[in-house]
C-alpha cells in the first residue's frame, strides 16, 4: 500500500486530567475518504482539531507526507494544505460569494496609485469554482452567503478549500442539518474532492451517508478506536451498532418493540385516559 498522506501513531490527547484520546493511530490516503464515525463525546472534534492545528497532542506522532508535523496554529496547518469545513460552512452571511470566497487572499488590481480589491476577479472565479462543483443555480459572485442554502454554503467551503490547494480536506458533519436532496449534492462533491486526488476526513453521525462516500472507516468510543475497517467489510447493521456501543442500540430496540407492541404505536396514556 502507498504511503498514506497523513499517518497518525498512538496519539493522546488530555486537558487536565480529562484524557480524551487514547492511543489513536491513523492512516489517511490521497484520494479516500475516510470515515471518522462516532457518538456524541467520542472525541471526532478533539481529533479533527489536533488535525487543523487547533489542539496540539499530548503524546503521538503525527506526519504528513512522511514528515513529522506539529502544529503552532491552524494558520500553520492550512499553509500545508488541511483545510476544515465546519457544519455551516463557516462562512459569513453578510458577505457577498466573492468576498467570503478569498477572505484574507482577496485578488487585487491596481486602480492609479492604489491596489484595490478586483470584485469583478473575486466574483468570477468563486462562480466558477461553485460551478465545476455542480452548483448552477448561483451566476452572481455579490449574492450574500446568508441567502444560500446549507448544502449551497457547504459547496461554497469547499470549492475554496479546493481552490487553495488543500491536501487534506475536513469535513465536520456537513450533512447534518441538511434535507436528503441537499445532502446528497454535499455527498456528490465530497467524491468530486476525492476524484481530485484529495484526502478527505468525513465526520459524521449518519451511516447512510458514511457508506455511501467512504473508503475507509474508523469508529471512536470514549476516546478509543474501536474499529478500522474498509469499504465492504462490514454491515451497515455492524457500524450502527458499534457506533451506539453494541448494548445501548439493542436496549433501545427493546424499548421501542415493547412500545409499539404494547401502545400500539400510540403513546401509553391513551389507556389511562378513562
Ligand atoms: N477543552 C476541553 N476540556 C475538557 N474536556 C474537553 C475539552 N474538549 C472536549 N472535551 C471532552 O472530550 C470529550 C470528547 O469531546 P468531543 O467534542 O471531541 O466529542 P465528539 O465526538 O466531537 O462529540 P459530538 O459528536 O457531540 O461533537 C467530551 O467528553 C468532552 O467533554
Amino acid at each position: 500500500m502507498k504511503t498514506p498522506l497523513l499517518k497518525l501513531t498512538g496519539i493522546n490527547k488530555s486537558f487536565g486530567p480529562i484524557d480524551v484520546l487514547h492511543d489513536i493511530s491513523l492512516d489517511v490516503h490521497a484520494g479516500e475518504v475516510l470515515c471518522l464515525l462516532g457518538d456524541n463525546g467520542a472525541g471526532k472534534s478533539t481529533l479533527i482539531k489536533i488535525l487543523s492545528g487547533v489542539h496540539k497532542p499530548s503524546s503521538g506522532l503525527m506526519e504528513l507526507d512522511n514528515k513529522p508535523v506539529s502544529f503552532e496554529g491552524p494558520s500553520e496547518a492550512s499553509e500545508q494544505g488541511i483545510a476544515t469545513v465546519h457544519q455551516f460552512g463557516g462562512t459569513f452571511p453578510l458577505m457577498s460569494i466573492g468576498r467570503s470566497f478569498f477572505v484574507g487572499a482577496e485578488p487585487t488590481r491596481r486602480w492609479g496609485p492604489f491596489t484595490i480589491y478586483d470584485r469583478a476577479r473575486a466574483n468570477g472565479i468563486a462562480v466558477k469554482e461553485m460551478r465545476e462543483l455542480g452548483i448552477t443555480r448561483i451566476d452572481d459572485g455579490d449574492r450574500l452567503v446568508g441567502g444560500l442554502s446549507g448544502g449551497e454554503r457547504q459547496a461554497l467551503a469547499i470549492a475554496r478549500a479546493v481552490h487553495f490547494g488543500a491536501k487534506l480536506l475536513i469535513l465536520d458533519e456537513p450533512t447534518a442539518a441538511l434535507g436528503v436532496k441537499e445532502a446528497a449534492h454535499v455527498l456528490r462533491i465530497v467524491l468530486q474532492a476525492r476524484q481530485k486526488g484529495i484526502a478527505v476526513v468525513f465526520i459524521t453521525h449518519n451511516v447512510i451517508h458514511a457508506l455511501t462516500v467512504g473508503d475507509h472507516f474508523a469508529v471512536l468510543i470514549r476516546g478509543a478506536k474501536a474499529a478500522d475497517f474498509r469499504k465492504g467489510e462490514k454491515s451497515r447493521e455492524e457500524i450502527t451498532d458499534l457506533m451506539a456501543g453494541g448494548e445501548q442500540m439493542a436496549e433501545l430496540e427493546a424499548e421501542i418493540e415493547s412500545y409499539m407492541v404494547t401502545g400500539e404505536g400510540h403513546p401509553e396514556p391513551a389507556k389511562h385516559a378513562h
